[in-house]
């Protein structure tokens, strides 16, 4: 892909769950090397935007097109193939808490290998060169032979971010990846989360709850509310009591 070409698109998506609209027609535009925040209040819909873009939910209405796949009509080994391209980082971190860190990052090339793994030794030594690679980029090269379990919220999400990164993907998905962490943490987190985006070019769209780290870290702000776009424009152009006003009670528009 080109520097600059639509990495996801989504055209009118609209997603309702009974009464309650979660998307209430969607446009959206990412391209090749972004970084963007959805920001919203609790229930505007960013998740469920989020997880149209790797297939976990469908529209009820509308296109959605990532990585240049159809993701609506996608089904079995092309949805498998899309999802291999984009690495997911969640709130919970979702490790596997008894096996070491090593193992753990190791799963992000479950893709590019056959068969089960059981045990570091049975992965090829190149794929363990490079889950070490990752692990020192995220500070936590030391760690590799721990459990996982073991590890503090915050060295676990970095372990997650190794995962993901392993899995060589061309967008990072990430939900909310910084909520379950103390506030300092959730910064040195998020920043390198963008970070190692950065350095190897991925796109990158995750969800925040903290305006402040949006303002920080990401390149473009999209607001949502009651499932509208209600604000996307570059972080550099936005401030604190811009972005607030996404979270009035009863905001008409966004000043
Ligand atoms: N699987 C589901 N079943 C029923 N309702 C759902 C489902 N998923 C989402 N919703 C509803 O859709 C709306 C949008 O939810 P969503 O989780 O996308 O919002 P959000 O902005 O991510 O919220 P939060 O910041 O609290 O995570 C909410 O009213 C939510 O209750």
């Amino acid at each position: 892909m080109t520097a600059g070409q639509p990495i996801v698109e989504t055209r009118g998506l609209v997603k309702a769950f009974g009464d309650v609209i979660a998307c209430g027609g969607v446009d959206l535009t990412v391209r090749r090397g972004e970084t963007v925040a959805l920001l919203g209040p609790s229930g505007s819909g960013k998740s469920t935007l989020l997880r149209h873009l790797n297939g976990l939910t469908r529209p009820d209405s509308g296109e959605v097109r990532v990585l240049g796949v159809d993701v609506v009509a996608a089904r079995g080994a092309e949805l498998r193939a899309l999802r291999r391209r984009v690495g997911v980082v969640f709130q919970q971190f979702n490790l596997v808490g008894r096996l070491t860190v090593m193992e753990n990052v190791l799963c992000g090339a479950l893709g590019r290998v056959r068969g089960p793994r059981y045990g570091v030794v049975t992965w090829p030594r190149s794929l363990r060169a490079e889950a070490l690679e990752h692990l020192d980029r995220v500070g936590l090269a030391d760690r590799a032979y721990q459990r996982a379990g073991s590890l503090s919220g915050g060295q676990q999400q970095r372990v997650a971010i190794a995962r993901a990164l392993l899995q060589r993907p061309e967008l990072v998905l990430a939900d909310e990846p910084v909520a379950s962490l103390d506030p300092e943490t959730a910064a040195s987190v998020m920043g390198l989360l963008v970070q190692v985006c950065r350095e190897d070019g991925l796109t990158m769209v995750c969800t925040l709850h903290q305006i402040e780290l949006a303002l920080q870290w990401t390149r473009r702000v999209v607001g949502l509310r009651l499932g509208e776009v209600r604000l996307d424009e570059p972080t550099e152009l936005l401030d604190t009591v811009r972005l607030r006003g996404l979270y009035l009670s009863d905001p008409v528009t966004v000043p």
